[in-house]
């Protein structure tokens, strides 16, 4: 219950069906040398690393995964001792911006600071305002914020108030705009930012309770490992047919609800945001077999958790701000639930399982029925080898007649499934496979030309999206810059060759840390060899990869003069 590991999803637009969307081709036969030369000149190559590199990349024991839960995202937070530190810190944009995290609560200074706010980033709505604020309202607690709400929402505030959200919707601003789940315009109180513009909107008695609510909460936020111990310890007491519905360990169970809380907390005032994060929430959640009685039985175990820590400070008034609140919730979540007639999770038999490298499997699985997804989406995923243990993958390939899905795992060191996976998965395994989530997605009536930046298995999206690409018989042009520590890491290599060379309009850059002549390669990080050839200012966007790579390579970017808003990234839960 209240488990967000899953949570991003669209706007609760309906996708097409796969199966309307044509063959998916089979991979080019012939092998080329690359790239082709439709590129920008690069500047010199300095090869140098990045300042930031590789920083807060750690995991916490046990909250990797495969495919794109790896590293950097996780970083300090959960391996230290609140996910509310360096983990959403390093989350949010960079460090400094990030480090104010959830940390100290909803009225945290330190967001408008950070990171973000420092000088030498002078892009429109970039600067000390827009840039802390927009982060906050969502980065530091909840992984949006680390992709397209939070650094993609700072565009949040400009010159005329606020700018459209970012990070999702590739090449399409306007539905980026209009994009309600973002929740990157809210403003912490006490943080002499701009105020939100829909401030002045609110009933006072609207107001009262979103102060109470947040100052309560915030009252308790250097708890919350209590609080969640205690909420849970609360539900299994009222309600012990729930605990089934958990996996053994709950350390990472109550992470997850502590980042719904959280979630909620900020959204409070924005109803419609709030809407449609619940009903991603609520439709999410038939995954777990969660049903309705559930819901009273949570609403009391969290207000008597909160409660208990609260202590005096828990008045009445307090209590009933939370018993609106969470009636709210428990509705919108509910009604989704109700209203989704698709399945909950689909049955995906293994078919094949290729260990590419000793920490890489590439998994294809495929499903008896077609999974709605859009080629950059990503789905949440659970194993025989590891029950109720749902982990983010993202589809490399785009949806197809056939039904087969393409996963790509890395294994995170300490972590249960991505190892499992890439160790243990078998064919005739039977994999659950939950609803299509993300919005890195085409828009088919675009037609700009692309640019696509993936680190390792972030190349997933990438290369889906380009599948689609040649599904769709399109000629944009699409640079995919594809990078890998080292030379051999670049696992999937030889397929973007050959779709190079039967695909005009693609060029592939390879790009290794160190010595990529050798290769053939450009050296560097992605983001200082993307941005040598220039701003790309004509070009949409992706970068996917792990957080810290994303993090350095839109900064890369940005200092090279591209324009933020045509830069998009999806959120990524690492846990
Ligand atoms: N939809 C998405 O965006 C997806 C994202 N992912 C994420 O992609 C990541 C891939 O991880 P691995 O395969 O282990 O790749 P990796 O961590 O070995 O890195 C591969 C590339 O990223 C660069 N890189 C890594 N850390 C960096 C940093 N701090 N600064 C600059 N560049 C950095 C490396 O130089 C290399 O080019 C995972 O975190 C995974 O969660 C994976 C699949 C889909």
């Amino acid at each position: 219950m209240f488990d967000i590991a899953d949570d991003r999803r669209d706007d609760g637009t309906t996708m097409s069906h796969p199966s309307s969307r044509g063959a998916v081709p089979p991979p080019p036969p012939r092998t080329t040398a690359f790239p082709p030369p439709s590129l920008p000149t690069a500047r010199s190559e300095s090869g140098h690393r990045a300042e930031d590199r590789h920083s807060g990349g750690q995991l916490g024991d046990g909250y990797e995964t495969g495919g794109y839960e790896t590293g950097g995202y996780q970083s300090g937070g959960h391996g230290s001792s609140g996910y509310e530190t360096g983990g959403y810190g390093s989350a949010g944009y960079d460090t400094g911006y990030g480090s104010a995290g959830y940390g100290t609560g909803s009225h945290s200074g330190g967001y408008s600071s950070g990171g973000y706010s420092s000088p030498g980033h002078d892009s429109p709505g970039y600067g000390s305002s827009g840039y802390g604020s927009a982060g906050y309202g969502s980065a530091g607690y909840d992984s949006p914020g680390y992709g397209s709400a939070g650094y993609g929402s700072s565009g949040g505030y400009d010159s005329t108030g606020y700018a459209p959200s970012n990070g999702s919707y590739l090449d399409e601003p306007a539905r980026t705009s209009a994009m309600p789940s973002s929740p990157s315009h809210h403003v912490p109180e006490g943080v002499g930012l701009p105020t939100p513009r829909d401030a002045s909107a609110r009933s006072n008695d609207a107001s009262d309770m979103v102060a109470i609510i947040r100052d309560s909460f915030e009252a308790v936020s250097s708890r919350t490992d209590e609080l969640t111990q205690l909420f849970y310890g609360w539900l299994f007491r009222i309600a012990p047919e729930t605990r089934e519905l958990f996996p053994v360990t709950m350390e990472l169970q109550r992470t997850r609800l502590l980042r719904a809380l959280i979630h909620v907390v900020q959204m409070v005032d924005r109803p419609d945001e709030l809407n449609v994060f619940l009903r991603q929430l609520g439709r999410d959640h038939r995954k777990f077999g969660v049903i309705g009685e559930h819901y009273d039985k949570v609403g009391e175990a969290l207000l008597g958790a909160l409660a208990e820590i609260a202590g005096p400070a828990w008045t009445r008034d307090v209590e009933q701000a939370w018993v609106g609140a969470y009636g709210v919730v428990s509705k919108s979540m509910r009604d989704a639930a109700d209203a989704e007639r698709g399945p909950a999770v689909w049955m995906a038999r293994v078919m094949e399982h290729r260990r590419v490298a000793p920490d890489l499997a590439i998994v294809r699985v495929q499903t008896s029925q077609p999974v709605p997804y859009l080629a950059g989406q990503y789905v949440s995923v659970e194993t025989p080898q590891r029950p109720r243990m749902w982990r983010s993958l993202t589809p490399a390939n785009a949806p197809g007649p056939d039904c087969v899905m393409e996963f790509h795992v890395h294994t995170v060191p300490g972590g249960w499934v991505s190892r499992a996976i890439v160790s243990h998965a078998r064919v005739g395994d039977v994999w659950r496979i939950g609803p299509p989530m993300g919005q890195m997605t085409l828009d088919p009536r675009s037609q700009a030309d692309l640019l696509m930046v993936a680190g390792g298995t972030g190349l997933a999206p990438a290369r889906a999206l380009i599948e689609q690409l040649m599904v769709d018989g399109s000629d944009r042009k699409v640079a995919l810059f594809v990078g890998g520590r080292t030379w051999s890491s670049l696992y999937d290599i030889d397929t973007l060759r050959r779709m190079a060379q039967d695909n005009p309009w693609l060029t592939v850059v390879p790009v290794v840390e160190e010595d990529g002549r050798r290769y053939g390669a450009e050296t560097g990080t992605l983001g200082e060899v993307v941005a040598r050839y220039g701003a790309w200012a004509d070009r949409q966007i992706v970068v996917a990869g792990s957080p810290p790579m994303v993090r350095s390579t839109v900064s890369a970017m940005l200092d090279a003069g591209t324009p933020f808003m045509q830069i998009h990234y999806d959120p990524y839960h690492t846990d």
